[in-house]
């Protein structure tokens, strides 16, 4: 039987649970305008696809959750209206009938420093951190990653994090302006400003998740608002160290998707350990009257993205070598 974008959906198999997902809401009280590469970007019709995203997921009524990959509110924002502009973002999102879960994106810190941001998205992390992780059902959990962990942006000016990011932009990205990849070959072009990398802690805590949810034979989705695989993803999108992050995940076998953003056009990947990686289509990027959001259902041998609109519905498989 199939369903009106196309996927064959087994009759009568109920999902385990189903959730929310949208990205790159960028909302600012601005004129259109367009991304570096030309692409227009409509940042007053962003919120009206939240808001019917939200509807949507409330007509379902068997939402468990939502998941935002992040980047609520563009760096464009007039900064004097920054704080309202992301609590007008975080009202629509709090109509949903359920838990919102968060992640931060660069927009976010362009606009807010941690300290305002995380209390207004509810994240709750160690010293200013946005990671953490949650299990709906016992036998799934979340962990969403905070990708800007080491980053030249959002932290005070003489953090650590703040320095070792400059350090690290002063010794791979040779522009003086260190959001240009001008130069920067292959995979190098990921060596940018707008984007941040994962710290020590945060790997050693990410390593203990996954041993964790591996003795817990629990399956696992990783959030993270930066892009994991090059197969996905521009790589001028990409997490800087998104590389060493797979190294921990392909340790285990318990890591089935990863979910990201901050890519707006979109992709989808399988990589060498047969886990998929989906990044998601910017709600900013839709059209007046278009939409870029969807729904999940979770089953135990798969998941399925059911896509509104520009948002393309995709069925993943999980790959049952890594199970045996
Ligand atoms: N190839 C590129 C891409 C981006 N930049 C710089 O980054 C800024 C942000 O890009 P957006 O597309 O998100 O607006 C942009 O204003 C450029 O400064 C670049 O130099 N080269
Ligand atoms: O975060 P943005 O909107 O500046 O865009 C990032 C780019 O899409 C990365 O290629």
């Amino acid at each position: 039987m199939a369903s009106a974008n196309g996927l064959v959906i087994a009759p009568g198999k109920e999902p385990l649970f189903s959730f929310g997902l949208i990205s790159d809401v960028q909302y600012a009280d601005i004129l259109d305008g367009r991304s570096f590469y030309g692409v227009p970007r409509y940042y007053r019709h962003s919120i009206i696809v939240l808001q019917r995203a939200v509807e949507r997921w409330n007509d379902h009524q068997k939402l468990k959750f939502a998941i935002n990959l992040g980047d609520i509110v563009d760096g464009h924002c007039p900064k004097e209206q920054s704080l309202n502009t992301v609590k007008e973002v975080v009202g629509v999102f709090e109509k949903f009938r359920g838990p919102v879960y968060h992640l931060i994106g660069n927009h976010c810190l362009y606009n807010l420093p941690r300290s305002k941001l995380l209390p207004l998205l509810k994240i709750q992390s160690p010293d200013g951190h946005a990671y953490y992780d949650f299990s709906p059902v016992p036998d799934f959990r979340f962990v969403v990653l905070d990708g800007y962990d080491i980053s030249a942006i959002g932290w005070p000016h003489d953090y650590p994090s703040t320095l070792e990011a400059l350090k690290f932009l002063q010794e791979k990205n040779p522009n003086q302006d260190k959001n240009s990849p001008v130069g920067l070959v292959g995979l190098e072009r990921r060596f940018l400003m707008f984007n941040g990398g994962i710290g020590k802690q945060q790997m050693e805590w990410l390593d203990g998740i996954l041993q964790e949810a591996t003795k817990l034979k629990q399956k696992v989705v990783v959030c993270c608002h930066l892009p994991l695989d090059p197969g996905a993803s521009s790589k001028e999108a990409l997490l800087w160290n998104y590389d060493e992050v797979m190294d921990v995940i392909h340790r285990y076998n318990c890591v089935k998707v990863c979910l990201g953003g901050h890519d707006h056009k979109g992709g989808h990947s399988v990589d060498s350990h047969g886990i998929h990686h989906r990044v998601l289509e910017a709600a900013l990027e839709c059209p007046p009257g278009t939409d870029a959001f969807g729904h999940v259902d979770v089953y135990d041998d798969r998941i399925s993205l059911i896509g509104a609109d520009r948002m393309e519905s995709t069925d993943i498989y999980f790959n049952p070598q890594a199970d045996l």
